[in-house]
């Protein structure tokens, strides 16, 4: 078919998309004439082509209605054409939607119909179509089973959370809540953030009494502080229970435990932020230490959990041989994909229970699928049934406001909180201020925050080519000597220990390095041009070294920090792992050799050494782009956005790059407008997770 190649050559479709249309025209001639290729016309394969190419946009389906209404949603953002405009315009006019789905439901052989509720209750049966239509949404099968998969899970856990409140012990629980919870005795407690409910406890409240619960909050809003409650709850709770079954024999096995994130960077965060939380709370609660000791602060990345490797082409763990746990903790969850979503449920035993931590207003994974901000969508109106509020009021003694209760309640909402005070930035805060305006869609506040900025914020009007830029990278800021920017590491790279000194003063040396170069980094929105991150690396390389800050621009030198651009088992390191190559003198007399060091997973030391040789694929990383930034945290963030507007930029982006940043954030940006046009487009993703009847 001449168009399918015209629209490939144009950028609509990908190989991919041509070759799976090709195959199935190909294997159809083989049917009988009334179900063959030929009774069907151009248009249906040409849809099912473009509707397997909406996977590349990180849609799990396509939209037909949406594509009706707006054919250019059809195109890549990234690579907007007005020649595909023309086509995909002309295209659609000359159909009807529901024509269309007349059309679908005549091709069955390649297309199962179905209605838009959940009710197949055997997703595992063998697949009989390649497509399917779910309501008016144009999936390919497999991604239909992956939000099916989600939206059984949650409907059979709001039974089983059903099933376990009532033989809840509420009033233990209640007297833990308030231990944990302590009523702040402040007289002038009457500000109205403190009239606000307390989040944290009714999440905790919610999540003890759940098989699935969803905490969501922006940075600092202390998510894994009451996750760690609640996993003290938890095992509280089971150590209780067990001593009543064995009469006071209270060495009875505590819960097994596990903590995930989707990327190793994310993991290294969640194991610390764990074991300070811990460490905090254990000095203040009088608990039995078997309990404050059976909290696990390692996290693990969900691949390794699951157990992939290199040659599998399948997890370890699944449905028929699920993972060894009783909770798991996942971090990070809007960077999950739908299908590790779907791994991991499936992988979890039936009686587990799986508590998801993240930021519902991030990017999404670059896989296809937006999850978690699918199911948070509807998590700032509360949206509770009357029901659970009673049930919280009796674990908390809190009465939620009425604005929280919906008169249609939800089952998704009913296993979800939404944690609303930041803890990290105070009211007068510039990041926590731009960051709000940000989420909230409302670029005039944004740009009038950036035009007046508190002392945290910096917008930056200068191009990466000024020599404003190149003070900036070396110390910090534009104009004063900081020594924030990449010139504080790169001082403590040219002070190496003596070549007599011992390993442990070498690990020490590599992690203040590492330590430092956390402290500034620069994120850029886009991959190419002027201001993208390939060439903003490459400019920053060259400064560094006119500066004889580093030695060379080009292969291995003492200081080149690089970012791991894939999984690598053997190794052990994780796509986003960041590493910075030093010198080392492997003996007293000998010359020291180059080594990347990377910080550890292991507890036992501080971080790992590797010869560049061993090392997977990976890229210089002064700059990142924001996808690869998200999971970490900064001192200082740079955000540098290009010259003019582009559909690649949006809310999403610009408001998970602010929040990358911990005390000091810069915008590199000449132009507002180009932030306001960012702000106000949304990164939104098809998929029916909501409208399978949740
Ligand atoms: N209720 C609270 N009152 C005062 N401080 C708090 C409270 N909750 C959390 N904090 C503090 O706020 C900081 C951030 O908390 P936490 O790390 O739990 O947040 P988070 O939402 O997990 O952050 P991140 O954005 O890093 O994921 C920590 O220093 C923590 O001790």
């Amino acid at each position: 078919m001449p168009k399918l190649q015209r629209w490939q050559q144009l950028g609509l479709l990908r190989p991919l998309d041509v070759v799976l249309v090709q195959m199935l025209q190909s294997k159809a001639s083989e049917l009988p004439p009334a179900v063959s290729a030929n009774a069907m016309p151009d248009e249906f394969w040409l849809w099912l082509a473009l509707g397997s190419s909406q996977l590349a946009q990180g849609h799990l389906c396509l939209d037909l209605a949406q594509a009706f209404v707006k054919p250019d949603s059809l195109q890549n953002p990234g690579q907007f054409a007005k020649a595909v405009s023309a086509e995909l315009n002309a295209f659609v006019r000359t159909q009807q939607l529901p024509q269309l789905l007349v059309l679908f439901s005549q091709g069955r052989t390649w297309v199962e119909v179905r209605s838009s509720e959940l009710s197949d209750p055997d997703l595992h049966s063998p697949a009989s179509t390649p497509f399917v239509l779910s309501g008016e949404r144009l999936y390919l099968r497999r991604y239909w089973q992956y939000e099916q998969h989600i939206a059984d899970f949650i409907q059979q856990s709001s039974l089983l959370t059903q099933q376990l409140r009532q033989q809840f012990p509420a009033s233990q629980v209640q007297r833990w809540l308030t231990q944990l919870f302590p009523v702040k005795l402040f007289p002038a407690a009457k500000t109205q953030a403190q009239q606000q409910p307390d989040w944290q406890q009714l999440a905790c409240a919610m999540a003890v009494s759940s098989r699935f619960a969803v905490i969501t909050g922006g940075p600092g809003t202390g998510k894994t502080t009451t996750v760690v409650k609640l996993l003290l709850l938890l095992q509280q709770a089971q150590q209780e229970q067990k001593a009543q079954q064995n009469g006071q024999n209270k060495s009875s096995r505590p819960l097994t435990i596990r903590l995930a994130a989707p990327t190793g960077k994310a993991a290294a965060r969640l194991s610390l932020s764990v074991t300070l939380a811990l460490k905090d709370l254990t000095q203040k609660l009088d608990w039995d230490p078997a309990v404050t000791g059976s909290i696990p602060t390692e996290a693990q990345t969900l691949h390794r959990l699951l157990g992939s490797g290199p040659d599998r082409a399948q997890f370890r763990y699944h449905r028929d041989f699920p993972l060894p746990l009783d909770v798991l903790v996942v971090d990070e969850a809007s960077m999950v994909d739908v299908a590790m979503f779907a791994a991991m449920l499936q992988a979890l035993p039936a009686s587990a229970r799986l508590i998801l931590l993240g930021d519902k207003d991030q990017l999404a994974s670059v896989e296809a699928g937006a999850v978690m901000a699918e199911l948070c969508r509807d998590a700032q109106q509360g949206g509770y049934s009357q029901q659970t509020a009673d049930w919280l009021t009796t674990l908390t003694g809190q009465q939620l406001p009425a604005t929280f209760i919906s008169p249609a309640p939800q089952l998704l909402e009913q296993q979800l909180v939404m944690l609303r005070t930041s803890h990290r930035f105070g009211a007068d805060s510039g990041i926590g201020q731009l960051a709000t305006a940000v989420n909230l869609g409302d670029d005039t506040t944004a740009l009038q925050i950036l035009q007046q900025p508190p002392a945290d914020l910096r917008w930056l009007q200068f191009s990466p080519e000024s020599a404003d830029f190149s003070h900036l990278v070396q110390h910090g800021s534009p104009h004063q000597a900081l020594a924030e920017g990449f010139a504080g590491y790169l001082a403590l790279v040219k002070n190496p220990p003596a070549a007599t000194a011992s390993s442990a003063e070498y690990d020490r040396w590599a992690l203040a390095v590492l330590q430092k170069f956390a402290s500034f980094q620069v994120l850029a929105a886009v991959r190419q041009g002027k201001f993208g991150v390939e060439q903003l690396n490459a400019r920053i390389a060259a400064i560094l070294a006119k500066q004889q800050l580093i030695p060379r621009t080009e292969g291995w030198y003492p200081g080149r920090p690089v970012m791991v651009v894939q999984n690598d088992y053997s190794t052990g390191l994780m796509n986003g792992d960041v590493g910075i190559c030093l010198p080392r003198a492997e003996t007293a007399a000998g010359e020291p050799q180059l080594r990347v060091v990377f910080i550890s997973a292991d507890p036992t030391t501080p971080v790992r050494w590797l010869l560049p040789s061993r090392l997977p694929q990976v890229e210089t990383v002064y700059a990142m782009t924001v996808h690869k930034s998200q999971g970490s945290e900064f001192g200082h963030v740079v955000l540098v956005l290009p010259e003019q507007g582009s559909r690649l930029l949006n809310r999403e982006l610009i408001y998970t790059g602010i929040t990358r940043a911990a005390q000091q954030f810069s915008l590199l940006c000449a132009d507002g407008k180009v932030l306001q046009q960012a702000v106000l487009q949304r990164n939104e993703r098809s998929g029916g997770l909501r409208l399978s009847s949740l």
